[in-house]
């Protein structure tokens, strides 16, 4: 068993997208990004601390709105649309979830494809499951910036997933597939989910329950990627993956935290510096087929 140290690459990846930013901050172009975030969820607020301390180690310049709970909708959409015309704004993310008052696709149909850093624009979903990605969610692309340096081969591999969420599970299974990986995507109502779980070479777990999957449910060998954000009994963070039994079946696994969180960032990270090569090329909003 190894553990996939998603920290230490973030770091590495990391310095490489400094490089970046000073390059095109000598051209004049400075990434930046805006964070929207509404009400005062606890867990919200320490995501984007982190994003906002990432991008200005970077040297992206970062600006968060913090918004109260009670904003309305039509204030939000307001906000984000001028946001949309400023130019020093090329990356602009709505931190998810957002209070039931408030229409999350409206919102996410608001943001100018362009600027959608998160990859949550309809266009951007439509264009990834195209086959032509241009913004990609950032953990799914995470995910296989971490395949990638691990040279985890996906072709011809048997992935499930696990949860079929816009965010994670419906972009990572069109990525691996991408890859020529063979996928299933499993979810709450799946019947047999062990059977499915145990058939896979590689095992990627986004549903949010604590520590939901065990040693007996995964082959020997496989590759498991814990997508969970939760609290054990303890209130200790953990992921949606019983990591103690676990690996001692995986050939690799990511641990939380430490795996695919800090991947995350990088590449929401990646995503905004892209933008803003894309808004100094031109304004060209293309994939690169
Ligand atoms: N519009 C939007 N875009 C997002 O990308 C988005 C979102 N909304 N809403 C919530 C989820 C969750 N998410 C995380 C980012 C970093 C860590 C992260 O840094 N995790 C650290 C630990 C953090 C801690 O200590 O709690 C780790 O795994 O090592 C986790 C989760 C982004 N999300
Ligand atoms: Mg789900």
């Amino acid at each position: 068993m190894k553990i996939i140290d998603g920290k230490a690459l973030a770091v590495q990846m990391q310095a490489d997208l400094k490089v970046k930013v000073e390059k095109l901050s000598e051209k004049g172009v400075v990434p930046g990004l805006v964070v929207i975030l509404l009400g005062e969820d606890p867990a919200s607020q320490v995501y984007v601390r982190n994003k906002e301390r990432t991008a200005q180690r970077l040297g992206i310049n970062s600006k968060v709105v913090r918004l109260p709970d009670q904003t309305s909708e039509s204030e939000l959409l307001a906000l984000i649309d001028q946001y949309n015309q400023d130019e020093q704004w090329n990356g602009i993310l709505v931190q998810l979830p957002l209070p039931a008052h408030i229409s999350e696709e409206k919102v996410l149909l608001a943001i100018d494809p362009k600027k959608d850093v998160d990859g949550f624009h309809p266009m951007n979903m439509g264009r990834l499951w195209a086959g032509n990605p241009v913004m990609v969610p950032s953990t799914p692309a995470g995910i296989m910036a971490m395949f990638k340096h691990y040279d985890v081969d996906l072709s011809g591999k048997r992935a499930v997933v696990i949860g079929r969420s816009n965010i994670v599970g419906k972009p990572i299974a069109q990525l691996m597939m991408m890859a020529n990986a063979t996928v299933t995507i499993a979810h709450s109502r799946s019947k047999n989910l062990s059977e499915l779980t145990k058939a896979a070479d590689i095992l990627v777990v986004a549903i949010g329950v604590a520590k939901f999957v065990t040693a007996d449910m995964v082959k020997k060998g496989a590759v498991v990627i814990d997508v969970g954000m939760d609290r054990d009994e303890n209130g200790k963070l953990c992921g949606d993956v019983d990591f103690d039994s676990v690996k001692e079946v995986a050939s690799l696994i990511t641990p939380v935290p430490g795996g695919v969180g800090p991947m995350t960032i990088t590449m929401l990270m990646e995503q905004t510096i892209r933008s803003a090569e894309m808004s100094e090329n031109n304004n060209s909003y293309s994939s690169n087929k």
